[in-house]
């Protein structure tokens, strides 16, 4: 199986344009206003509506309200919800109910402790992202370009389809995969130019990398 590529963080017309023409699988728009690569609904619509088809159009959210998930699916039309926050087992199991959009969990991880929510969340939704944990006190919950250690991940059952995510760059990806074992990956601040600028060139080179 080829593995999944995720280019989290689009905001611009050339950054989603690389994406899709590098072959990404699924693209990440960011609603969490202090991220640096956030985008309103209408942005993400708009940008969405450049290309027909293509990759999943992923929305990320740090602990939502309804209203908010509501707002961006008024915006733009969406084929996963990713949950980058503290959300629990009952509230990923009530948005997707709610909303009819699969669910992908994001988790943070430094240790092996932390994959004990696994199993409580697997019933309840459809994909995990394993991410590094962020540093305390951080301002992001994610796109921190920080690694975690790849081993950790490696012959682990994950009940579900699952990305692997955290300080992946073209030059670690390949060794990120074969060490984890990743079905797929997701990538921001190493595919960007400065913070929340997506480089075209950088985002080809990764997905090249990934999918090599
Ligand atoms: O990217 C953000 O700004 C962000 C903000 C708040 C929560 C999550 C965020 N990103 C989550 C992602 O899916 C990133 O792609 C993932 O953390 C990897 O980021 P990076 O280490 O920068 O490649």
């Amino acid at each position: 199986m080829p593995v999944e590529v995720k280019i989290c963080g689009i905001r611009s017309a050339e950054g989603l344009d690389a994406a899709i023409d590098a072959g990404a699988d699924l693209i990440g728009f960011v609603f969490f206003p202090p991220s640096p690569r956030a985008v309103t609904p209408a942005e993400a619509g708009a940008l969405s509506a450049r290309h027909a088809g293509g990759p999943v159009r992923v929305g990320l959210f740090v602990d939502p309200t309804d209203d908010e998930i509501a707002a961006a699916l008024a915006g733009v039309s969406l084929g996963l919800i990713q949950l980058h926050g503290e959300e629990t087992p009952d509230r990923a199991a009530a948005i997707r109910a709610r909303f009819g959009v699969p669910v992908m969990k994001a988790l943070g991880i430094a240790e092996e402790a932390d994959f004990a929510s696994v199993a409580a969340f697997a019933p309840v939704v459809d994909r995990f992202l394993f991410d590094a944990r962020p540093p305390p006190g951080g301002p992001l919950p994610g796109g921190n370009a920080q690694p975690f250690e790849w081993r950790l991940m490696a012959g682990r059952a994950i009940p579900r389809p699952w990305l692997l995510a955290g300080g992946l760059t073209a030059g670690n990806v390949a060794e990120a995969i074969r060490t984890a074992g990743a079905p797929g990956v997701d990538v921001s601040s190493g595919v960007e130019r400065t913070r929340g600028v997506k480089d075209p060139a950088l985002i080809r080179a990764f997905v090249a990398a990934a999918k090599g």
